[in-house]
């Protein structure tokens, strides 16, 4: 048999990688592999995918979709997974035989198209690295799988043979009677087949997610401790990590002058320290200020894309929330002045628990006891902010265990296990810190300010925090500092902040209800890590 042309568009040698092409099964017209950025987004331009804006970055809109898709994500059900997953309402099930079906369509559907593919890494850390390909329809897609994966040298990219490759075709719609998804939408992943299937929706943010799932699920096999957090590393050497589910804070406040980046979202922690997943930034633009957040926006420049900004003359009118609340910008790392690069750091002194109390209850900043922490990484009490995930509108509090649950597919427990070891072994103090509400919920409180956030932060890494007095605060069961530099000291307690302090008693006692009762889903836990979180008594 004949085999059909590919036309490779490459600037190494390519017999190997059309060989792998061709074992993969499918026959576009044309891959072009590992474009330059300059390529890749001259192609967007010429294809209209996007504009180049006044900033010199590629602006584009995904659509319908612009955000994640959580009930269009499955993972396949098998015998590595059936009783290794934590099956429920956020890892749903998706049969084998359907999954072989679907890939198989998608694969007809790309013969003779022209196709962009990324080879890369997830994982700075060379021990624990994965190597993967991501196959995509739109250009633009492929620059964003370039900033956010991490980029190979030549000679790797020569040698590459990827473990896992993300099949991501936006123009591909599944039919759910037919193909057995929810909607035309599916994020499906395949953990023994190792591949991922991403189709009808463009939110670029499925690709990054789901490699971060497929993380989550293979390094605490291997005794990693993978986590949704950003790090970074100040002059002393000292890494510091923030946990937090999307929107409360972990670009935001990992972007420090005083402190060099190692990543803001996906990390995983080893004997040998911490090293990020990702080779980029997806930072949040929504109200995106200079001032504020000024490495942000110095790294929105050529070669970065935006995500659903609103252009106003070309230029991009971050207030405007026309299109939805979460837009985007995706840069890579080096954007960012000081990066770490390889994105590696040591084991973490400090650990920031990232929280947005929409009831605005919580304290802004407070210590946990060990127990503590083991509590509230498993509760993972915050709130899904808008824009995000579908239909999400407005801040909606939740219990996100790990304070990452849509990506951790294997049961809070596993993970929770590891991060105990790993505080009490490197002597790891935590802190919580509430970046929502002051002053009363949403609605009627304000979002505390993003620099008393930072100072509160900056207090906790450089060891202010150590030497000032405590108050317990006896319902939430959490220890508060009186003073913090450059904080003002009556917004430390949360009840000052309110006008209506019976309306903050009420909320508060509601909140801790919550906790308690969130906390009974967990079974065999420790008495003195239970006796650790909120106390409630009816
Ligand atoms: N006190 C605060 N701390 C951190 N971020 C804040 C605060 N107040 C408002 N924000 C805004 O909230 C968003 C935080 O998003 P981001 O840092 O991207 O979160 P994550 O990386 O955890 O998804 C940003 O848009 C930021 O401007
Ligand atoms: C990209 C996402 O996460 P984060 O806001 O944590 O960057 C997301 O949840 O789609
Ligand atoms: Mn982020």
């Amino acid at each position: 048999m004949l085999l059909p042309l590919i036309e490779v568009v490459s600037t190494l040698k390519v017999d190997k990688f059309l060989s792998q092409i061709q074992s993969f099964g499918i026959s576009p017209s044309k891959i072009h592999r590992n474009l330059s950025v300059d390529d890749l987004v001259k192609i967007a331009v010429e294809k209209k995918e996007g504009v180049i804006n006044s900033t010199g970055s590629l602006s584009v809109n995904t659509g319908k979709y612009t955000g994640r898709s959580p009930d269009d994500r499955f993972i396949v059900y098998d015998d590595k997974t059936h009783n290794t997953v934590d099956w429920g309402k956020v890892n749903h099930q998706f049969p084998s035989g359907k999954f072989e079906k679907l890939l198989e369509k998608m694969k007809s559907f790309v013969n003779n198209k022209e196709l962009y593919v990324f080879d890369g890494f997830v994982g700075a850390d060379k021990d624990n690295r994965l190597p993967i390909r991501v196959i995509n329809d739109h250009v633009w897609q492929s620059l964003f799988a370039r900033n956010l994966f991490i980029r190979p040298t030549n000679e790797e990219l020569e040698n590459h043979n990827p473990e896992f490759t993300i099949l991501c075709i936006n123009n591909f719609e599944a039919v759910p009677a037919v193909d057995g998804t929810e909607s035309n939408v599916f994020i499906i992943i395949d953990l023994t087949r190792k591949i991922v299937l991403i189709g009808g929706t463009q939110y670029a943010g499925e690709m990054k997610k789901s490699m971060f799932s497929v993380m989550n699920f293979l390094l605490p096999e291997k005794g990693v401790f993978p986590m949704h957090c950003s790090a970074n590393i100040g002059k002393d050497d000292d890494t510091a990590l923030f946990f937090g589910l999307s929107g409360t804070g972990k670009t935001t406040l990992s972007a420090d002058p005083n402190r060099k980046l190692i990543g803001d979202d996906e990390h995983g922690w080893s004997d040998n320290g911490t090293f990020n997943f990702e080779g980029g930034c997806y930072a949040k633009c929504i109200n995106l200020s200079q001032e504020a957040e000024p490495e942000i926006w110095n790294a929105i420049r050529p070669g970065a894309v935006l995500e659903n900004v609103v252009l106003n003359n070309n230029q991009p009118d971050y207030d405007d929330n026309l299109l939805t609340e979460n837009t985007r910008v995706a840069y890579p790392l080096d954007y960012i002045p000081g990066a770490v690069i390889p994105s590696v750091g040591g084991h973490p002194k400090v650990i920031v628990f990232l929280t947005a109390d929409a009831l605005g209850v919580l304290p802004p900043i407070s210590r946990l006891t060990k127990e503590g922490a083991m509590y509230h990484f498993m509760s993972g009490y915050t709130s899904k902010l808008a824009g995000t995930e579908r239909g999400i509108k407005e801040p909606k509090s939740v219990f996100s265990e790990c304070f990452g649950a849509p990506f951790m597919p294997r049961p809070a427990a596993v993970y929770a296990k590891v991060l105990g070891e790993k505080i009490t072994k490197h002597n790891t103090v935590v802190y919580l810190v509430n970046t929502g509400w002051s002053g009363g919920p949403y609605g009627v409180g304000k979002r505390i300010k993003i620099k008393y956030s930072r100072a509160m932060v900056t207090a906790a890494i450089n060891g202010s925090l150590n030497i000032v007095k405590y108050k317990h605060d006896d319902l939430f069961n959490l220890d508060i500092p009186t003073e913090v530099p450059d904080v003002p000291s009556d917004i430390l307690d949360p009840k000052n902040t309110w006008t209506d302090k019976d309306s903050y008693n009420l909320s508060a006692k509601k909140l801790a209800q919550m906790f308690v009762e969130n906390f009974k889903k967990f079974q065999n836990v420790a008495p003195e890590i239970i006796s650790a979180g909120p106390v409630y008594h009816a």
